[in-house]
């Protein structure tokens, strides 16, 4: 049976709407406005409005009751501090996000905008820009909706003046100028009377843009989505029930990025093992040729790789950043406590928990004038600041600015499991500054033996773990303080976090150089055993020893690539021609061969255990 395929799935016929302002401004009464005048609302909800408008004595429906209604619902229980209406015409769906505007407003916001396509923020026409529209227009740009429709409301109490609303549309502009967002539109409008909302205003003929809700129509969004970086974070993993069909374990989640299709080759981090997508089923169990961002579906995987919850599925040519430091814009919430360096939470990231500490707090930001405070030491209700966090296992994550949902994360108070935050990342950490080397008194006179390393390097297979085996053997048969760091073995724990790609192969060889030079340093000999295909990598190993004043002997095990390939001691050659495994080295990989290794073994130097010998000997061990 063949799958049906789903080549365009941007979802523009679907236009996600954040609103912003406070009650004041009039958000519900325009939400009422553009609900009714779509003819929306529901007829026995727009009966009981009537009524009570009615009872009150109003000539015209109230409409800022239909979203007052469900703010009263909202207070019966805490957890909906967001309103979803959804509205649909003709040309498209829409979903308002009616988050109200009182204190907890940031949250509210965060919560309610952080998937919006576009944020409507409303001016009161006679108050103009105020503090609180240029927080709005802020977390809307922090936030990264992509458009910004700016609706000049009450125009009716201004009479409908184009002075006024061009004065309003200066000050706006200068402002936004200094914010990171590429599509503002205005629309004088008055939401009371319908002007400009869904029809157009007569007494504003000087107007000629379009109504709002033509606006909202006409809209493009279809660019805006990351549809290149494959992102599927696994939600929940499936095991096959008996007779359900299934062979397989499934994967099951919300495509965050990009998109999937069967065959496609993919990398399950942070483990790093290569595999394919075999088979994907969308909901209700409709099997698929393929999944896009934004859709809930399960997929399976031609090899039993040990996949658990929060792990996300990517291709492996293009990766997230997998690290456990970064730096983030960080929106505090918590009445209840503010965070300061030192602090811990947990980190929901995607699907993914792990324990944070704040290792910095690098300024909190005034959002009315954009001010950055360095000189603050916490942030508390309300406030915005980036902050650097350190987690405690490796996290998976983009930049916020190139995809929101692997670029953003929830902070929760361990003890009462409040969501106290919310993130948005903005790049990975390399190192902390604020670090300084720590002297010791042992100084290498000290120790009994003088330490080096010997780094094997060459293809999959060449021999180097079976030389480094027998080097260890000897060394330490002759009381010689010896360690083999080998890269599988590393990969299990060291560097578990880390793939195949080039970036990932370049962090693993400089972290295996670090921790070589520091067993060296302490007397031993490192015994590296390291595909570490890149000539310029190996030297700055080799540099990293060299700064302190640490033998470094490079031995290339040039076995030709033929024979590794005949020997394939882990059947990995056969998987990778297969195409079951992907950037393998020497197949779709490259090694670059050392031009001036201080050693290079061939085959036909002879078994392992001479080779040793000879490699001791040589070095004068
Ligand atoms: N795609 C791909 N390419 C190369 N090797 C792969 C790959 N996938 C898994 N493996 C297994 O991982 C081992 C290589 O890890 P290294 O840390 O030495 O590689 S590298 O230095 O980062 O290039 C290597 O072990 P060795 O055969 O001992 O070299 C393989 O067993
Ligand atoms: N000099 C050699 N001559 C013949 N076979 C060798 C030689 N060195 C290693 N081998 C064999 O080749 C395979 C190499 O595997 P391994 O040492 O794990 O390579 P690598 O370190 O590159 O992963 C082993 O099965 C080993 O017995």
């Amino acid at each position: 049976m063949s799958a049906p395929t789903i080549t365009e799935n941007t979802r523009t016929d679907l236009l996600r709407i954040a609103t912003a302002g406070s009650v004041d401004d009039g958000k519900s009464t325009l939400i009422g406005r553009l609900l009714y005048d779509s003819k929306s609302i529901f007829t026995d909800q727009l009966e009981a409005i009537e009524r009570t408008s009615a009872q009150r004595g109003d000539s015209t429906a109230d409409l800022a009751l239909l979203t007052d209604g469900l703010r009263a619902e909202r207070e019966q229980g805490i957890t909906i501090d967001v309103a979803y209406r959804y509205f649909s015409t003709p040309e498209r769906k829409f979903i308002i996000a009616d988050s109200p505007g009182h204190v907890q407003y940031t949250r509210n916001m965060v919560t309610g905008a952080s998937t919006a396509d576009l944020a409507i923020i409303l001016v009161d026409a006679r108050k103009g820009v105020l503090e609180q529209t240029r927080r709005h227009a802020f977390l809307s740009s922090l936030l990264g909706i992509p458009h910004l429709t700016v609706c000049v409301n009450k125009m009716d109490l201004v009479d409908y003046s184009q002075d006024r609303y061009d004065e309003i549309v200066d000050e706006f502009t200068a402002f936004a100028a200094k914010l990171n967002v590429s599509d503002v539109s205005f629309i004088p409008i008055s939401a009371l009377r319908g002007d400009n909302v869904v029809e157009r205003s007569e007494p504003m003929d000087w107007y000629s843009g379009r109504s709002l809700l033509g606006h909202l129509e006409a809209v493009h969004i279809a660019s805006d989505k990351n549809l290149i970086d494959a992102r599927f974070p696994v939600q929940y993993v499936i095991r096959p029930q008996r007779g359900d069909g299934l062979d397989h374990r499934a994967f099951a989640g919300t495509v965050a990025g990009g998109g999937l299709t069967v065959g496609d080759k993919v990398v399950a981090l942070p483990g790093g093992f290569g595999t394919e997508v075999t088979r994907i089923w969308g909901p209700g169990g409709t099997e698929l040729a393929e999944a896009s961002a934004g859709q809930a579906v399960s997929i399976s995987l031609a090899d039993e790789i040990d996949i658990v919850r929060g792990d996300m599925i990517v291709r492996p040519g293009n990766r997230p950043h997998v690290g456990r430091d970064l730096d983030a814009m960080v929106c505090w919430f918590s009445e209840s406590r503010s965070v300061s360096v030192g602090d811990t939470f947990l980190m929901l990231c995607g699907t993914r928990e792990t324990r944070v500490s704040v290792s910095g707090l690098n300024y909190r930001l005034d959002v009315n004038t954009l001010h950055r405070d360095a000189d603050a030491d916490e942030l508390e209700l309300n406030e915005i600041g980036r902050l650097t966090l350190h987690a405690q296992r490796p996290m998976m994550f983009d930049e916020y600015r190139r995809n929101r949902a692997t670029g953003s994360f929830i902070l929760i108070d361990e003890a009462t499991n409040a969501t106290v935050g919310a993130g948005m990342i903005g790049a990975p950490v390399a190192h902390d500054s604020n670090v300084v080397w720590q002297e010791t008194k042992v100084t290498r006179e000290h120790r009994a033996y003088r330490g080096a390393t010997i780094w094997l390097t060459g293809l999959s297979g060449s021999g180097k773990s079976t030389i480094a085996t027998e080097l260890e053997r000897r060394l330490v048969a002759e009381g010689r303080p010896a360690y083999m760091l080998d890269g599988d073995n590393l990969r299990h724990g060291l560097n578990a976090d880390l793939g195949f790609s080039d970036d990932d192969r370049r962090e693993n060889i400089r972290r295996t150089a670090e921790v070589a030079a520091l067993f060296a340093d302490s007397g031993a000999v490192s015994l590296v055993s390291l595909i570490s295909p890149f000539a310029a990598e190996r030297q700055r190993a080799r540099e990293i020893h060299e700064a302190r004043g640490l033998t470094f002997v490079e031995i290339f095990v040039d076995t030709p690539l033929d024979d590794c390939e005949s020997r394939d001691p882990k059947g990995l050659y056969a998987k990778a021609r297969a195409g079951q495994i992907a950037q393998f080295t020497g197949i779709d990989s490259p090694y670059e061969r050392p031009i001036t290794p201080e050693i290079v073994i061939r085959p036909s130097d002879g078994p392992p255990a001479e080779i040793a010998e000879l490699i001791i000997a040589r070095l004068g061990m």
